[in-house]
């Protein structure tokens, strides 16, 4: 698949003077929560309005949607306020139901994309219809099993396609529910740039307050979009209440995101900076975390050591870390000198970390 213009005509289409919002329940509960969110998100910058139908849930036993019920609603709400509409399909029961209730914007679920067998099954529902498609990420890390998912879409003729960055699952716990893995978006961008890339950071943070803070970063990094869980009660809400906003919070989001526009020569340099910068404050955040894990492991050693009554300094294994570290630097353009200072200053605070533990 080549890059194609193509990809990103439904959206150009819009003629929007500021990033794509997609809006909405988590899951549509009733018609009455459905339109009430629908008419308060109306003359906001949200342009559909999304809400799921079927769920897909970790475990049995919890909400799993409305089902068929629920896009009658959407096809009211859209009747009554003119937006578009958009849910999840994950099978071609799914994709032709949508069909039958005009829904514009369909998107495959994470747990879809894994599937080849299942998106192919519902690319071949979805052939001949003008349908914009969008394939959030695989649950896994994997860039080529994402991008195979958009593929069979574009070799099965739908070319109104985009991308949702919904975060990563981990197996260790970290601040986010689904772990933004940001180099495998920009990786993305880079193979394609015409491809529409939306950010749904209700999934990747899984609690609100962090809402504001994944958006702008996904906006420094040139997303086109967000897809934002919106509900009436968030706190009541039947699915991911912890994740959802109220439509006013929306609107402030909105409102305080720093939108970078390419308009003259100075506005693409300082958007091509802030695009670089906020690459490095993601590569500097994890270094910080990995410096913490090496720390920890150090600790860890440092008890051993207290047990047995054994020396903190090891030169024997501290020169063999720096032979190996430097080799590994020149391979990475990285001096030598470099390499020393920084793996002296890391070796001296395992030390410090150790003293602390022996002298306890
Ligand atoms: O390998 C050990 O024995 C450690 O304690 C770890 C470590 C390190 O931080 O890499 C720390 C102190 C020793 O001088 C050697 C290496």
């Amino acid at each position: 698949m080549e890059n194609s213009k193509e990809m990103r005509g439904w959206l150009d289409n819009l003629g929007l003077d500021h990033p794509l919002v997609i809006a909405g329940p988590c899951s549509a509960e009733t018609e009455e929560q459905v339109l009430k969110i629908a008419h308060d998100l109306k003359d906001t910058d949200v342009t559909y309005l999304r809400a799921g139908i079927w769920k897909p849930r970790t475990r049995p036993g919890n909400f799993e949607g409305v089902g068929a019920l629920g896009l009658k609603w959407l096809q009211k709400a859209k009747e009554e306020t003119g937006m578009l509409t958009a849910t999840e399909v994950a099978n071609a029961a799914h994709v032709k139901l949508a069909l039958e209730h005009d829904i514009d914007l369909l998107w495959i679920g994470a747990r879809s994309t894994v599937s080849p067998f299942i998106v192919q099954e519902i690319a071949d529902a979805l052939k001949g219809t003008d349908k914009v498609v969008l394939v959030k990420n695989p649950v896994n890390p994997d860039l080529s099993l994402w991008l195979g998912g958009i593929e069979r879409l574009y070799s099965s003729d739908i070319k109104k396609l985009g991308v949702i960055h919904r975060g990563f699952s981990t197996y260790e716990k970290t601040k986010y529910r689904n772990i933004p893995e940001w180099q495998l978006a920009i990786e993305l961008q880079n193979k394609f740039p015409d491809l529409p890339l939306i950010c749904d950071p209700s999934h990747i943070t899984g609690k609100r307050d962090m809402i504001f803070d994944v958006a702008q970063t996904a906006l420094d990094l040139n997303f086109d979009g967000l897809m934002i869980e919106t509900h009436n009660d968030p706190d009541n809400a039947w699915s991911d209440a912890a994740q959802q906003v109220t439509p006013d919070t929306l609107v402030q989001i909105m409102k305080d995101l720093k939108i970078r526009k390419e308009s003259d020569a100075e506005a693409e340099y300082n958007n091509k900076l802030g695009m670089l910068r906020a690459q490095i404050d993601i590569i500097d955040n994890g270094l910080i975390d990995t410096l913490g894990k090496r720390m920890k492991i150090s600790d860890e050693i440092g008890t051993l050591k207290k047990q047995k009554n054994v020396a903190v300094l090891q030169s024997k294994r501290w020169n063999e870390i720096l032979g190996r570290m430097i080799l590994e630097g020149q391979e990475k353009g990285l001096s030598e000198e470099f390499i020393l200072k920084m793996f002296k200053a890391i070796h001296q605070e395992s030390i410090n970390h150790q003293e602390k533990i022996l002298k306890a």
